[in-house]
């Protein structure tokens, strides 16, 4: 076996043994990769077919017993051999990993496989010694991390199963859609469901009135002589199309169609508008500004670019520019909802609710100096489609403006008129989490699911319209039960978890059980 020299103060294989060491193959065991595959309960390494292994096989069974670890300097020559570990037991990398070989964050790329990665990482994890991490109840099985690796989460240990409720059919713009919407807070979607009722028949009219997504970076001056140039020169037409070349150039879908500057002195506030297809578009909008801010600062070299973010843009944050200029998918939608229906399905009267809204989204909101809050709970049912279609949910928080408006309609004013309004939608079908299977299930189940095969944005904007009709339905039903103090009630009865009540009846009567 070579002998290893330390660099760094790490055992190494010296260079030119390392030929010999390739060469000398049988010393190295080959390790099948194991796809850990739960099945009947008892874990089951499925052998990979092709590749003898010494791994002892437990009698009558399918189970592998890893032999122990070999010494560190025999798995380290064979990591730096390939600088790959598939060839090394979960127990030789978790080894190497502990003696700060391999970062813990690198263990998939280390062993060339997504799914053995977070298995191996897991069993790192729970064997630290002062710091062990209780994972047993974080499920990990069935799901397949390589889609995950690169685009959506990192140091991955695991996933969260969240329920996913269904409410329809929602009846929106002459056509049925159902919507799924994960969620924890009992409820929500029998409440929705309720208002998708009531809204069957009458049915729900959208339109999307703008469409743009924004990055708005902040850049600054020596003074406010030049950031003043600057801003003239920028808002120049001919000059908007030389950025507009440089932007678009970016990208096969991301279009620019705006620019819009704010200066606070020496600081200039630069926002970016721009199409993106079928994606939400952040990455696409954020890399073709970064190119656009390059090609400004050739023209004022003495303009430093601060941050590609100045939350000007402004993402994931409450700012009254979203509400008032829109950002992302700018949606209405409206439904008259005839007065029988407001009594028999969401039993309460076209007058409560007018007045309740009134009171309640309109002076209550303005009272709270809420900024995009004219609404109940637009955000519980924005949340939840965005938790259940990979959308990214921190910009729930800007996607969640709307203003909802209730008027009485008829000869006598006895139907009721409802609409809402919601200028900041951010959604797309491709792209970030939408990527995910159970994800793209979602979107599939709404029929928007990735690119649209026939309009880029088609599919984006669709969606958009869905969650702003169900935003409606939502309204529709929460406000009733406002209306008639039926909100405690409905959630003690289908949010309060009755093995929780009993839990805590039991132990408050102390009975010995
Ligand atoms: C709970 C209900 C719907 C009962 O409402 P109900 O009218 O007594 O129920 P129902 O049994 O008469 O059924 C009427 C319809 O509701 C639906 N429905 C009825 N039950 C179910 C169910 N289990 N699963 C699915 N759908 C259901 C279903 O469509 C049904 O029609 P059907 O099919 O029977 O002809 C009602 O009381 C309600 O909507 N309550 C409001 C609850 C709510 O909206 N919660 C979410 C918001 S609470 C919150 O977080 C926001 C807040 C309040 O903090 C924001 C703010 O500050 O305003
Ligand atoms: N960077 C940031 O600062 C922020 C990032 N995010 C994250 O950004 C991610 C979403 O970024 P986003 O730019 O939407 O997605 P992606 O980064 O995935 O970019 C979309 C990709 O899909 C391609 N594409 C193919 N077909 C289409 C089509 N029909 N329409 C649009 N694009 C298409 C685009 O092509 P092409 O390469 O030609 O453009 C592009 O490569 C989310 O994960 C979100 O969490 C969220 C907030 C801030």
């Amino acid at each position: 076996m070579a002998k290893l020299v330390l660099r760094d103060n790490k055992p190494t294989i010296p260079e030119d043994n390392m030929k010999s060491f390739i060469k000398d193959e049988s010393k190295t065991r080959k390790i099948p990769t194991f796809y850990l595959d739960y099945q009947e309960n008892e874990e089951r390494f499925v052998e990979d077919k092709h590749v003898q292994t010494d791994f002892e096989r437990i009698p009558d069974t399918k189970v592998y017993k890893e032999p122990e670890p070999r010494a560190l300097s025999e798995c380290l020559q064979i990591y730096q051999i390939n600088l790959e570990a598939s060839l090394l037991t979960d127990k030789e990398v978790i080894m190497l990993v502990m003696e700060n070989y391999i970062s813990p964050y690198r263990i998939e790329k280390a062993v060339d496989n997504a799914d053995r990665g977070v298995r191996i990482r897991r069993s790192y994890l729970e064997s630290l010694k002062d710091s062990s991490l209780p994972l047993a109840e974080l499920p990990f099985e069935h799901y397949d991390y390589s889609k995950v690796m690169n685009a959506c989460c990192e140091n991955v240990i695991g996933y969260v199963p969240i329920p996913v409720g269904v409410v329809g059919p929602l009846s929106l713009d002459e056509r049925v859609v159902y919507v799924p919407m994960a969620t924890t807070e009992g409820c929500l979607v029998a409440s929705v469901n309720r208002g998708c009722r009531a809204l069957f028949k009458s049915g729900i009219t959208t339109r999307v009135v703008a469409d743009g997504m924004t990055r708005g970076p902040v850049v600054r001056f020596p003074s406010i002589k030049e950031a003043s140039e600057a801003m003239k020169w920028v808002e120049d037409a001919n000059n908007f199309d030389l950025i507009k070349e440089q932007f678009d150039s970016t990208s096969r879908f991301a279009r620019l169609s705006k620019i819009f500057i704010r200066i606070a002195a020496r600081y200039l506030f630069i926002r970016f508008i721009a199409t993106t297809g079928d994606a939400m578009g952040m990455n696409m909008v954020s890399k073709a500004t970064e190119l656009s801010l390059k090609m400004i600062q050739v023209h004022f070299p003495n303009m430093d670019i601060l941050s590609i973010s100045g939350n000007f843009c402004a993402d994931k944050k409450v700012a009254a520019i979203n509400w008032v200029e829109g950002r992302g998918k700018s949606v209405v939608c409206e439904a008259i909802v005839p007065g029988e229906t407001v009594s028999s399905v969401l039993k309460t009267t076209v007058q409560s609710l007018v007045e309740c809204n009134f009171a309640k989204n309109m002076v209550g909101s303005s009272v709270a100096g809420s900024m995009g809050g004219f609404n109940a709970h637009a955000a519980n049912v924005v949340t939840a489609i965005f938790i259940a279609t990979g959308q990214d949910p921190a910009q729930n928080v800007t996607s969640s403006n709307c203003i909802t408006i209730m008027e009485p309609h008829g000869t006598y004013g006895e139907d009721l008129y409802i609409s809402c309004s919601m200028p900041s939608l951010e959604v797309g079908t491709i792209g970030g989490g939408t990527i995910l299977p159970a994800q793209g299930a979602c979107l599939d189940i709404l029929g928007v699911k990735g690119a649209s095969p026939s309009k880029p944005g088609e599919n984006s904007s669709q969606l958009a319209r869905i969650v702003c009709a169900t935003v409606l339905a939502g309204e529709l039903s929460l406000m009733s039960a406002l209306t008639v103090g039926h909100v405690v009630k409905s959630h003690l009865r289908y949010n309060r978890s009755s093995t929780a009540i009993c839990n805590d009846l039991v132990n408050s009567l102390k009975v010995p059980f």
